[in-house]
């Protein structure tokens, strides 16, 4: 080997060096950590350099027509299947997968928790995820389920995959790295990165906190996507290039290792000699990326009225329906409020669509206290919901100059099938038990004389 090519060991990145990404949402790509490693002008020459193996990784039927088709091509130590040998069962009982009807003694209702407790135990990532809601059949791919994680210990040996989905990871406090087999994301909150389906990853603490606690939600359907613009144009909301993927890195461990599996609701692991993280090049569009979420540019109400929450979609997992999403991830940043003769906060609704929503950080304009950093709220399917007592003084007094909601960013799971709640949800002790009272002042205003009251 020439001496300017790096050692395989040093194409890990240490914590504290920045990582390198490659710009575009969906393109093809292609990056090699050891020069030569990714074969030009073919997929699958008789012998790879370095000795690699070839490995198609597909994320769409063979023939899924050119917009959706979707796959890459890994040149690794070994193949995967020597990364999976015999599988045991294993059991996460905290991670749910639909269809799950839990047997819990709540009523229906509008639902709103304090963050997930710190935990007692030293707990990985995957050892942390709790599953609030589950939604639609991983049997028939269709539907999402919303977790929380919380955790406090890095994955070194012990990695994991989940065929049941992607999973759309949104920390809340910690930054995290992910380690895929196509390369590292660091994710810090006010970002959130995708690890799609069927691919292996770790993950590990970032920084110097007590605990690393987020949201994750698990897409059984087809993949997330950017929503069309329609007549907004071709430019904003979440613009292409501000989704980053990661360059190829690699790990070349020959130690006892773990890897873990979800498939089709169920856990297994197998044990093998080495690191299953062990791509050195890679080409394709089937990726782990991440996104921040201060790049997204909202557009809205510039005159009067407050338009209806998609206008917010970040990325969209659609269903056969159109406009029929199986989840939109929303979120609500940073913006100015001018409309006009308006009542700004979100109206009073019901919605087909069940609505999962957390908060990373600073205050919700409809539910300014009560709904924290680190909490989560469920309106499910025709659930009637909006401002609380409080935000509809405040919103219909206010005066109506231009106003920055800054420092603010809380976010959506939004999906087409109701979201059953699982029982660690319902008898999650930071459940809110007067939730609803927010509502209580909204006393009767109507006297039957006209004027504005
Ligand atoms: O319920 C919520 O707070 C989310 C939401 C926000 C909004 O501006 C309009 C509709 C909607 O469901
Ligand atoms: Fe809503």
């Amino acid at each position: 080997m020439d001496q300017t090519i790096p050692k395989a060991s040093d194409r890990q990145a240490t914590a504290t060096e920045k990582l390198q990404y490659m710009p575009g949402f969906g393109n093809d790509f292609e990056t090699e950590s050891l020069p030569g490693a990714l074969p030009q002008g073919q997929n699958s020459p008789q012998k790879c350099n370095y000795g690699l193996y070839a490995e198609q990784l597909s994320g769409s039927p063979f023939t899924a027509p050119r917009g959706t088709n979707e796959r890459s091509w890994l040149y690794r130590i070994r193949p995967s299947v020597r990364h999976t040998r015999r599988f045991s069962n294993a059991s996460y009982p905290l991670w749910k997968t639909a269809p799950c009807l839990d047997d819990h003694s709540l009523p229906l209702g509008q639902l709103r928790w304090d963050p997930l407790p710190a935990p007692a135990e030293r707990l990985t990532f995957l050892e942390g995820i709790r599953t609030i809601t589950t939604a639609g059949d991983v049997l028939t791919q269709t539907g999402m389920a919303a977790h929380a994680y919380v955790f406090n210990e890095d994955m070194v040996d012990d990695y994991f995959f989940n065929a049941d989905g992607e999973l759309l990871v949104v920390p809340q406090v910690g930054a995290i790295r992910v380690f895929t087999e196509m390369g590292i994301i660091d994710v810090e909150p006010s970002e959130i990165c995708i690890v799609p389906r069927g691919m292996m990853f770790k993950v590990s603490r970032l920084g110097d906190e007590k605990v690393w606690r987020g949201y994750i939600c698990e897409n059984y359907g087809a993949k997330f996507t950017l929503p069309d613009r329609g007549p907004i144009g071709a430019n904003c909301l979440a613009n292409p290039r501000d989704f980053k993927t990661p360059v190829a890195a690699f790990e070349d461990k020959e130690t006892a290792c773990r890897v873990h599996v979800k498939w089709c609701g169920k856990f297994y692991v197998t044990e093998i000699g080495h690191s299953p993280l062990d791509v050195v090049a890679w080409h394709g569009n089937y990726t782990p990326y991440k996104y921040d979420l201060q790049t997204f540019s909202p557009v809205g109400a510039i005159l009067f009225d407050h338009p209806d929450p998609s206008i917010f979609t970040v990325l969209t997992a659609p269903t056969e329906s159109v406009g029929t999403a199986n989840v939109d991830f929303v979120i609500f940043p940073p913006r100015w409020l001018v409309a006009e003769h308006t009542f700004r906060p979100p109206w009073y609704h019901r919605n087909i669509m069940s609505e999962f929503m957390g908060l990373i950080h600073g205050q919700y304009d409809a539910k300014e206290k009560g709904f924290v950093p680190g909490g989560m709220s469920l309106h499910n399917m025709m659930l009637p919901h909006g401002p609380d007592a409080f935000g509809f003084e405040k919103a219909s007094n206010s005066e109506l100059k231009p106003v920055k909601l800054d420092h603010t960013m809380a976010f959506m799971f939004e999906t087409r099938f109701p979201q059953q709640l699982t029982k660690y949800a319902a008898e999650l002790e930071t459940l809110q038990d007067d939730y609803l009272e927010c509502w209580d002042k909204l006393e009767r205003r109507f006297d039957g004389t006209p004027g504005i009251k």
